[in-house]
């Protein structure tokens, strides 16, 4: 039999992933780049891929390459690091935090968790106010993933919609790794910045909790809080305490209205913020489960936050995403980074030694940089061997062509299924259309024997395009794509439809002689 590529892998990308720019990094520190998800002021953010990651589902990660002009002098970068340790502190709850990071290197980067879902500025300036449930939710959430930012000793500083990515478990207020120049947010920004963080002020809890008043007011509104204007116009509002808070929930207004003072000493705290905002959910919406009417222990906070995303939180779906195959090959080198990577967390940790790489954890307790590079999950294997070691693989890219596949056998209740393992030799295109369904079959050629398998009824099975009815595809308008379905609906479709080019993943656990059991199964689907 013969295995995948050990330098391929099958990554759950966004469909609407932006190509490379020719002179976009090809490698961030130990990750492989896969393209573009945007740049904003403050750097670029590329999909990319944790080769060391061991399961394929959260493979997909962040990288933000910083590149601002704050980062200009020299003497910024140990403040950068400062920072950066204290983000990778914070409760990640409500704050996309950093899983790695390097400061030292030049442009300075950090990996984060992919995440699928809109921003607040978008969501708004499309649906309008967000209606009552939802302006709770995302207002006490706020407030708790900026108390986590306090706790860490992380004023956010630039706050605002933008900033904010509603996905389908709740709100996240995106990475700061820096914290903007007050100069450089008055043009756009004059909105969500606090008249002393306006006058040239450093970003402090008061200005953040006035940028909670300020986004607050917008989601459920769908209006500026100050009114449109030249920056200078809205400052002024600001600085006077001009606000429009018409079609904000009624019980909302004292606690926003406190939060846009102009005096930073007479704006509330955040825990006195999301306290008043739970009395406020409790009195208006629910029955109160955790104290007497509008009295809410603070010890309770969470979890009544967590009750409110459950009960409020709806309709935020994220979008799916396609499998990709991605090859490897050429693309990553056994060079290391000379400059200390700092890994993030337990999680991170474990991630890597799963993964067998002990480069992170070496630089860490300062180890040598002569790590072994065959434990190191970054490196390349050496070919021959890496072929070899790889005498049973667990996971192999497949053909399943309806016309190859026998009868079952009356009376013989599990079914065995005729697979081909199959390659591909040149790049995938993307971007030139989708493929008809022979056409993208017919791109992979045969690379072993043929085998049988069975196929787990509850086998977990992801499929793009394909899955459901020949000659569809399954983007919908919102690039929602991928679908989750079982093994037994992976199978009702392989007793009808066209040749599929799928990776299999075997049981690991599997019990007897008989033939090997697919516990996954990942349509492989290019555009
Ligand atoms: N963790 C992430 N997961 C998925 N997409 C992300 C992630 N972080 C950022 N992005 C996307 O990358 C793009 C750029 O984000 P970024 O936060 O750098 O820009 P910005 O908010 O416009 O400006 P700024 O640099 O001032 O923060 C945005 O489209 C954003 O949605």
């Amino acid at each position: 039999m013969s295995p995948r590529s050990p330098r391929e892998i099958s990554v759950l990308v966004p469909p609407d992933l932006a190509p490379l720019y020719p002179d976009d990094p090809s490698r961030i520190g130990p990750y492989l780049v896969l393209g573009r998800l945007g740049s904003g002021a403050t750097g670029t953010v590329y999909a990319a891929v944790d080769t060391a990651s061991a399961t394929a589902g959260d493979r997909l990660i962040a990288v933000k390459v910083l590149r601002s002009p704050e980062l200009e002098s020299p003497d910024v970068y140990p403040a950068l690091a400062q920072r950066l340790r204290n983000l990778s502190a914070v409760d990640s709850q409500r704050v996309v935090t950093p899983l790695a990071f390097d400061a030292d290197a030049n442009p300075p980067w950090l990996s984060m968790p992919y995440l699928a879902g809109q921003r607040l500025s978008h969501y708004v300036t499309k649906r309008g106010g967000l209606g009552f449930g939802k302006v709770i939710a995302l207002a006490t959430a706020l407030a708790e993933g900026l108390s986590a930012l306090h706790a860490r000793g992380v004023a956010h500083g630039s706050l605002r919609p933008s900033e904010i990515l509603l996905e389908s478990h709740g709100p996240h207020i995106m990475e700061c790794a820096i914290a903007a120049d007050s100069e450089r947010l008055r043009g756009s920004g004059a909105t969500w910045l606090s008249p002393e963080r306006y006058r040239g002020g450093v970003a402090t809890t008061a200005a953040d909790v006035f940028a909670w008043g300020a986004v607050v007011a917008f989601a459920g509104t769908g209006r500026l809080p100050f009114g449109p204007g030249e920056p200078e116009e809205i400052a002024q509002r600001v600085a006077t305490g001009s606000f429009d808070l018409d079609g904000l929930p009624k019980g909302l207004r004292p606690v926003v209205s406190r939060a846009l003072d102009p005096n930073p000493d007479q704006r509330p705290s955040l825990r006195e913020v999301i306290g008043a905002v739970i009395a406020v959910w409790q009195t208006e919406a629910a029955q109160p489960e955790t104290g007497g009417e509008g009295e809410v222990p603070v010890s309770g906070n969470r979890e009544e936050i967590g009750r409110i995303l459950e009960r409020e939180w709806h309709a935020v779906e994220p979008p799916a995403r396609v499998p990709e195959v991605i090859r490897l090959e050429g693309r990553m080198s056994n060079r290391r980074p000379t400059r200390t990577l700092f890994l993030v967390g337990a999680a991170s940790m474990a991630a890597v030694l799963i993964g067998g790489g002990v480069w992170g954890i070496s630089q860490m307790v300062g180890g040598s940089a002569e790590a072994d590079p065959v434990a190191d999950g970054i490196a390349e294997e050496p070919e021959d061997e890496a072929a070899d070691e790889e005498e049973e693989p667990n996971t192999l890219v497949v053909r399943f062509d309806p016309s190859e596949q026998e009868e079952p056998e009356a009376g013989v209740e599990e079914r065995t299924w005729v697979y081909t393992p199959v390659t591909r030799d040149d790049d995938i295109p993307r971007n030139q259309g989708i493929p008809s369904h022979e056409a993208w079959s017919e791109q992979w050629d045969e690379d072993g024997e043929a085998g049988e398998a069975v196929i787990r009824p509850d086998a977990d099975v992801k499929c793009a395009r394909f899955c459901a009815a020949p000659e569809h595809v399954f983007l919908d308008e919102e690039a929602r794509g991928t679908w989750d379905l079982t093994g037994n609906d992976f199978m009702d479709y392989l007793t009808w439809g066209p040749v599929m080019i799928v990776e299999i993943t075997f049981a690991e656990d599997q019990e007897g002689d008989g033939p090997r059991e697919v516990v996954e199964v990942v349509e492989l689907f290019s555009d």
